[in-house]
């Protein structure tokens, strides 16, 4: 196989940046002419597939500049020929951890800005692009990270690791356009309520059974091997008319977040920053330290 690394910044990324008042915001507080730290690209030049390794260890917690990459990354798969992306993690045991939640702890309301305004353009990036998406999830994936995987079209995970998301447990809403997402991969609405109300998260194999994922792959290898199959069985002459499907299906929750995404960020600043939230969250911290 012909493969490549790619360093998409060398590309000059400024002209990619959507062009809301929060986005110039986004691009403004982290740059977006950095190299690469946090993920490596490959792209296979006979299959058009490139393959995103997720690798800010230990967890793939995500802060802005990470968030930033992995959207910037997309963006510019979108304008070369390439018809597929697999979100994969170099770690053996976390596919992402969800937010840097170390970075949300008794940060500057500018930081926590940069942090939200990024995970929106995350979210809208991969949840809208005309690529074939697969996340081959290799390791647990919570929260952001959950929403990473099902902002992706199709899901192949590695087995005895969880996946969901655990937001209310933070002790925060759900915002809107997560649910959406949800019930695009969950339709039954009283499964998806009670997961997301419940925070509840499942072991592979159940995630499986409830429909959370679409195939359980027993090593790596074999779920890169599945998931450029899944790529593949797209031909090539149905691309443009995939894309605009897929567009049509996920029309209204990209404009349902469109139309709130001010509002949307306000609620996050305003509970994040609450006494309660930031001393349970000192907890949680804790917690996750003494477990090792
Ligand atoms: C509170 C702010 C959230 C506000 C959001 C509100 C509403 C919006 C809702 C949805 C939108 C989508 C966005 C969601 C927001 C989030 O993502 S909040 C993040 C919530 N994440 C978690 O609760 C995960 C916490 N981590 C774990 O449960 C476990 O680590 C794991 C992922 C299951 C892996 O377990 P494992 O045993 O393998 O590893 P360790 O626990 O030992 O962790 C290794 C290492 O990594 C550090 N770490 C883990 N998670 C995070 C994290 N999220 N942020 C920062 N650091 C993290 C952990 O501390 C260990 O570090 P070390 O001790 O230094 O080695």
């Amino acid at each position: 196989m012909a493969a490549r690394i790619m360093n998409l910044p060398k590309h000059g990324l400024c002209h990619l940046m959507r062009t809301s008042a929060l986005a110039r915001h986004y691009a403004g507080s982290t740059g977006s002419a950095s190299p690469p730290q946090f993920t490596t690209l490959s792209v296979d030049d006979k299959t058009g597939i490139a393959t995103l390794t997720l690798n800010r260890p230990p967890a793939n917690a995500l802060n802005a500049a990470f968030m930033g990459e992995i959207a910037r990354s997309i963006k510019e798969l979108e304008k070369s020929k390439c018809r597929g992306l697999i979100l994969t993690s170099s770690s053996e045991r976390i596919f992402c951890a969800g937010l840097d939640l170390k970075e949300c702890y008794q940060a500057e309301a500018s930081h926590l800005q940069g942090i939200w305004v990024a995970l929106q353009n995350l979210w809208h990036t991969l949840y809208s692009t005309p690529l074939i998406t697969v996340a081959l999830i290799n390791g647990h994936t919570v929260a952001g990270g959950g929403m990473l995987a099902l902002s992706s079209e199709y899901r192949i995970m590695l087995p005895n690791f969880k996946i969901g998301i655990n937001e209310t447990m933070v002790g925060l809403a759900v915002p809107m356009w997560l649910i959406d997402t949800y019930l695009n991969v969950i339709p039954n609405r009283r499964v998806a309520e009670w997961d997301l109300t419940a925070s509840r998260i499942y072991k592979s194999e159940h995630a499986l059974k409830a429909g959370l994922v679409d195939e359980l792959a027993a090593s790596k290898e074999q779920g890169l091997e599945r998931a450029v199959a899944f790529i593949s069985s797209y031909p090539k002459h149905s691309l443009v008319a995939r894309a605009i499907t897929k567009r049509q299906f996920r029309e209204k929750d990209l404009k349902n977040f469109e139309d709130n995404r001010q509002h949307d960020l306000e609620i996050f600043l305003s509970n994040i920053q609450k006494p309660n939230v930031q001393s349970y969250l000192g907890e949680y911290l804790e917690s996750l330290k003494k477990k090792a």
